[in-house]
Order: structure tokens, then sequence, then C-alpha cells
């Protein structure tokens, strides 16, 4: 391990005096996992973590405490507040080759003009931290940097205490014995306003019917209650070694726990190429092989199915033109098949023009018609007027970007928000004029069970 005795560049004195500076300093590490990591800072970091990992897992982070903290209160400006803020950060990063980009994370709500009361009281529209300690495994290397922001010069004592800490992290994760994972004790499943949820899927078919919007989303909510506090190490290990074919995601914001296993891509920034993916039309996995092909070959022909697929391709494709050349579509959708549910599944590939950026896309692309509806603001409003609760960062971009501009933004879907010993989940799905009330609802069903099969629930659908 190279070790480091000043940050770098604090030799020029001078500079370090006259305001700003974003430092950082990595050293890589072997053998070291980022699950492990992430529990290891549980005492210390307690509320101020987060976790990620991509599909293919080629790219694990765990990030601990808040060298920067970026929130917008504004629903119409939060993209524009948080690229303001990450931008002047960029502006005075002292970083020596060799550093590792240090990495902003975060999300935002799904609706900022939702102004119900709810569990997500203390998520701001946008919240988006910048870790002081940040592990980045990247094709198997692990990468460990410490982050620091400082407008007085007084640096060097911090990274001092942040390198011990960074120091005692690492050795915990790789030789402490890990406490076996246990899945939560589970005392009650709260099925909050099931009729109102049918109710709303019935209303707004008619709705689409009577000539409203082609589609809207609409989701509803079931709580858990534990026997004691769920560690938050444990959800996502749980979630890691059930969900492989996912996103995994985790964000502490004090007592809250936002996390998730999400099959869909929102966007993502790399090499000057753009990928994004139309997730949308679902059905359960089959019990054997031979009914695992067949319920697939029928979604890939179902009309209703189809149906809430296109509208996603035909959204994504308009704002990927708007904002890129060469957009490449395939023709049909294929089958995503992950442990739970099987979705139709468009890839969209292109290259972004000069001048965008990851926050444009990610901004122009939330909602998408596969959380949103078609027209998006007419469906926006009747989901305001159907659906009795918050998603709060439920269905909403979650993920991070780089000093360098690349990043990657998942749709905050299979998730839920988990406070001490009880726990809200999200699901919903997309209703076109075909959707059946009672259909609509078993779907729900089929997609908790990631987030009941990780926290010890009882599976449905
Ligand atoms: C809204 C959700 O899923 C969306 C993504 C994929 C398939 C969907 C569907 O078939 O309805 C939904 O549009 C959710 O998981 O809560
Ligand atoms: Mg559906």
């Amino acid at each position: 391990m190279k070790r480091k005795t000043t940050p770098h560049s604090m030799a020029e004195t001078g500079r370090m005096m006259d305001g700003l500076r974003f430092y950082t300093e990595t050293v890589e590490s072997d053998r070291l996992s980022p699950q492990a990591f992430f529990e290891a800072g549980e005492m210390e970091f307690a509320g101020r973590r987060f976790y990620w990992e991509n599909r293919d897992k080629t790219r694990k982070m765990a990030g601990m405490g808040h060298a920067a903290r970026l929130t917008s209160k504004d629903g119409d400006a939060r993209f524009e507040d948080i690229r303001t803020q990450w931008q002047r950060l960029c502006s005075v990063i002292v970083k020596e080759e060799g550093d590792q980009s240090p990495v902003l994370f975060g999300g935002f709500s799904f609706d900022p003009e939702n102004r119900r009361e709810s569990e997500w009281t203390g998520f701001p529209a946008a919240l988006f931290v910048v870790p002081q300690i940040q592990l980045v495994e990247k094709d198997g290397r692990a990468f460990v940097s410490i982050n620091l922001v400082s407008d007085d010069g007084s640096a060097a004592g911090d990274f001092e205490r942040l390198r011990l800490i960074r120091d005692r992290l690492i050795h915990e994760a790789q030789v402490k014995e890990r406490m076996p994972a246990v899945k939560p004790d589970v005392l009650r499943l709260h099925e909050y306003a099931k009729a109102d949820y049918l109710r709303a899927v019935e209303g707004v078919r008619d709705g689409i019917l009577e000539g409203g919007p082609e589609k809207v989303v609409i989701a509803r909510s079931i709580g858990l209650e534990f026997a004691a506090p769920v560690r938050h190490s444990e959800v996502l290990e749980h979630l890691s070694a059930e969900q492989q074919e996912s996103y995994l995601f985790g964000l502490e914001n004090g007592d809250g726990f936002f996390f998730g296993a999400t099959p869909e891509r929102l966007v993502k920034m790399e090499d000057g190429k753009g990928l994004t993916a139309c997730v949308a039309g679902s059905i359960r996995r089959g019990k054997t092989v031979e009914e695992d092909r067949l319920l697939g070959e029928g979604l890939l022909k179902d009309p209703k199915n189809r149906e809430e697929h296109q509208y996603v391709v035909q959204m994504i494709g308009d704002v990927f033109r708007s904002f890129c050349s060469d957009v490449r579509i395939p023709a049909g959708p294929r089958l995503l098949k992950v442990r739970d549910i099987q979705h139709l599944f468009t890839p969209v590939e292109a290259t972004p023009n000069v001048g965008t950026d990851l926050l444009d896309l990610v901004q122009a692309l939330h909602p998408t018609p596969a959380l949103g509806g078609t027209p998006r603001d007419e469906a926006l409003r009747m989901i305001r007027n159907n659906e009795k609760m918050d998603r709060g960062y439920y269905g909403a971009p979650i993920g991070w970007m780089d000093t360098e501009g690349d990043g990657e933004f998942a749709v905050a879907i299979r998730s839920g928000l988990l406070k001490g010993d009880r726990a809200h989940l999200y699901a919903g799905g997309g209703i076109v004029a075909g959707s059946v009330p009672e259909e609509e609802y078993k779907e729900t069903w089929v997609k908790f069970r990631p987030m009941m099969r990780a926290l010890g629930g009882v599976l449905h659908g």
C-alpha cells in the first residue's frame, strides 16, 4: 500500500491559503470486500454511508462520511443546483497522477411536488454526498480514497485523522470475522390501503379508456415491522446474494436507509458514450425451465405488455435523439430475467452531443413512462391525484458521477426505506387501456419479492 505523509500539493502552502480546496488521495488495496468495508464503517459513520454495485458487477462502491453534502429543496432547479455545487468542487480539486476521481453519490425524489407528510421527511428533493472515505472496486481492483473539502487551510490534521480511520477500516474489512447475516424476524406486515390502490388503478384505467393519457404508472407501499432494528449491511448482503443480475444500492440519511436491487438502468455515461435501457412489461419467473420459457414467450407476444413497453421506447428514443447522435435502438424487445421477475427489455446506445452531461440526460429522462406515463405531465397529475402515498426516492434516479463527467444512474425500483425496526416497501406497474386491477395488484406482489426475500418476509406472487 502506498502511503503519503501529506496530501499532495499541500506543500504548495500559498495556494492552500486562498480559499476552497477539494483534496483527494488514493491508495490501492488488495483483497477488500466492498460489503465488509461498508460494514466496518458502521460504528464511526452510521447514518452517513452509501453502497453501490452495477448490474455487471464491474464497479462496486462504498462511501463513508460526508466530505460534502449537496442538497436541493427546489423541485424545478434541483438538477441545476446539484450540477453547480459539484462543478464548484471539481474546479478546486487537488489531485495527483494515480489518484482516483472522487465520486458524488445520491438521488432525487420522484416528484418534488408531492407535499404529503410521510416517512420521507428529511429526504430533500435532491441529496448527494462526497464521501470522506471511498472504496471503488473496478474490474476487481480496490481503490480507497480520502476526500476532504477545506476552505481554511486546516486540512493536514484532518487528513491524518482520516488516514488512521481508513487504515482501520481496511484492516477490519480484511481480517475481522463477519457476523453471519441472518434474516430479520418479521413481526407484522401492513398492507396499506389495498382498496385505495385497486380504486386508483381502476380510475386511471377508465380515464385512459375515456381519452385521457395513454399510460400511467400507479404504485403502492407495504410496511414491515421487525422484532429488532435491522442492520443495513445485512440487507445489502442478502440482496447481493439473491439479486445477482441487478444494481444494488443503499443510501443512509440519518436514521433512514433507502435500499434496493433494481434491474433498470436510467443512463450511463462512459468514454463519450451514452447508454440507457427501456424496461417495462413484466411476468413472474416460472417454477420449471419449461414454464419459465413459456411465460417469457407469452410476455414477448402479449399486446398489453408490449404497449406498456412501447411508450418507454418511444419516449427514451425521443430524449436520446434530441441530446445525442448515432442513436441505436433494436427493432424489438428481448427478455431481461432476474431472480423474481422477467421484463421486456430494449437497450439503447448513443453518442451524447458536445455539451450534454450526465445530469442533462437524467433530468430529461426522469420519469420515463416506466415510472411516470405518457404524456408525462398528464400522467404525473394523475399519479398525484390517485396515489395515496409519497413515493419519496422510490422510482427516481439514484447513482453517481465522477469529476470527469462519467457516471451512472439507475431507476430506484425494487426498493424500500428502512428505519430501525420498520420498513416501507414500494412497487407499481404500468396501467394501460387493457389493464385489469387484480392482475396489476398481483404484479406488484411479484415486484415486492426481492425486498421481501432480503428482509425475511413471506413471499407472494
Ligand atoms: C414500477 C415498477 O416497475 C416498472 C419497471 C418495469 C416494469 C414495470 C411494469 O411492467 O409495470 C414498471 O413499469 C416497480 O417495480 O415498482
Ligand atoms: Mg406492468
